[in-house]
């Protein structure tokens, strides 16, 4: 029997490097920070769990005051009880009336919660010595229906349809799994497309992105039509006609102006829109695919929780669902928004521009590809290439493939010495 003891919050700040940018037409100088719980216990193994919410800049305070007013619902209670039941810690958590009061089920205080579920899951599946998307993968259906609140989800997801599925990919997990261990999981890259970059580096970074395998490349858009343009023209005319370019306007646009700005960029042969406009406005979104189709609209990283994925995919409002590792209330919910996905056969593609997000997210991506949807038909993982040195497993990224993580974990984990050197 052990106890959770101590709960650290650090509010790390990573100062925008002067070769990496990160800009978008939302946000020009984006800080890019970490919001970071560790969880200790007075368990001999001395393991701890890790979480985080990826944030930008000042933001990062508001995040870490949420996450640290969690302490009293964690320190104290049993770690055994909590990591067998972590379905029932999730609930008390996100049900909680004066927590739910801050929602419900939205904004700090929900991304405070998933910080700390993650931190939990870090910790069981480092107690079962596994990294995180295996413990998930070999969970059984009833296991992993457990772990989900259809609170609100039944009209269009029940517990007995989410068994069918999870019932529907269970006869070839293990296949699957031998097949991720070997292939890895298909990714694409935002590295080329950040705003603030010249032509010339544009250019290069599309050149090398075809040049190391990658089938599709991202480019930011939406501060300006002419800009956006000549960015695509330079694009396209550097990875030629066969590398898909998706873009992505990151909630610029009103309805009418996305649909009219996106015709006009619609020559360049798009793979994909992503957040044409508020993530709340489901309606907008639904009137933006049905006006550009059959291009897909993409969007999830700013989903508040899975009701708004709900009535994303019941009003055909997007094509390529983009969970994120840090925004709903943890691993729980997103298994949630997956089943959802699988449910109504939209293609998952996850959100991994940020800081950590690639490591976090991955697992959830293999986890779906094994044991919801059970494919990576149509689906890719966002890939960054920056500030992973900093996690005690960077991604693995091999052949325009993220490799499966092998460590016990989430990979939320830190480097002390990185927490050292950019804590506030
Ligand atoms: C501020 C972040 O860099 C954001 O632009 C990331 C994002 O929207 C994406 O990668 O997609």
């Amino acid at each position: 029997m052990s106890k959770f003891t101590r709960f650290v919050v650090d509010d790390i700040r990573f100062p925008t490097s002067t070769d990496f940018d990160g800009s978008d037409a939302m946000n020009p100088d984006p800080d890019y920070s970490a919001a970071y719980v560790r969880i200790e216990t007075d368990a001999e193994d001395g393991l701890t769990g890790h979480g985080f919410v990826f944030t930008i800049g000042r933001g990062n305070d508001v995040q870490c005051a949420a996450i640290a007013a969690l302490q009293p619902w964690i320190v104290g209670r049993d770690v055994e009880e909590a990591l067998a039941d972590l379905g029932g810690v999730w609930r008390e958590l996100v049900h909680d009336s004066q927590l739910r009061w801050l929602g419900p089920d939205k904004g700090v205080i929900h991304m405070a919660i998933g910080a700390v579920v993650n931190a939990l899951w870090d910790l069981r599946a480092k107690r079962e010595g596994v990294p995180l998307w295996l413990l998930l993968a070999r969970l059984s259906p009833e296991q992993l229906v457990d772990l989900v609140d259809f609170r609100y989800l039944s009209d269009a997801l029940t517990r007995e349809q989410a068994l069918d599925i999870l019932r529907a990919a269970e006869p070839h997990r293990e296949e699957r799994i031998a097949a991720l261990q070997r292939d890895g999981y298909p990714g694409y890259t935002t590295t080329p497309g950040w705003l603030g970059y010249s032509d010339e580096k544009l250019a290069r970074l599309s050149r090398e992105a075809v040049a190391d395998g990658f089938t599709q490349i991202k480019l930011k858009v939406g501060a300006d039509l002419q800009e956006d343009i000549r960015r695509l023209s330079i694009a396209r005319e550097v990875v030629g006609p066969d590398i898909r370019i998706a873009i992505d306007a990151n909630q610029r646009w009103d309805r009418d102006e996305a649909i009219a700005w996106i015709r006009e960029l619609s020559r360049f042969d798009l793979a994909w829109v992503e957040e044409p406009t508020s993530p709340d406005d489901i309606l907008a979104h639904a009137a933006i695919a049905e006006a550009i189709a059959p291009v897909p609209v993409a969007t999830g990283e700013h989903g508040m929780n899975r009701v708004l994925f709900k009535q994303l995919l019941q009003a055909k409002a997007l094509g390529v669902l983009q969970i994120d590792a840090t925004r709903v209330a943890g691993v729980n919910e997103n298994i949630a928004i997956l089943l959802l996905a699988a449910k109504f056969g939209v293609p998952v593609c996850p959100h991994a521009g940020g800081v950590g997000l690639c490591e976090l997210v991955q697992h959830l991506a293999m986890f779906d590809g094994i044991a919801v949807s059970g494919t990576t038909d149509g689906r890719m993982i966002e890939y960054v290439a920056h500030l992973h040195e900093h996690f005690a497993e960077p991604v693995e990224f091999v052949d325009a493939h993220y490799r499966a993580p092998k460590l016990p974990g989430s990979g939320a984990e830190m480097l002390a010495a990185s927490i050292a050197e950019y804590r506030r």
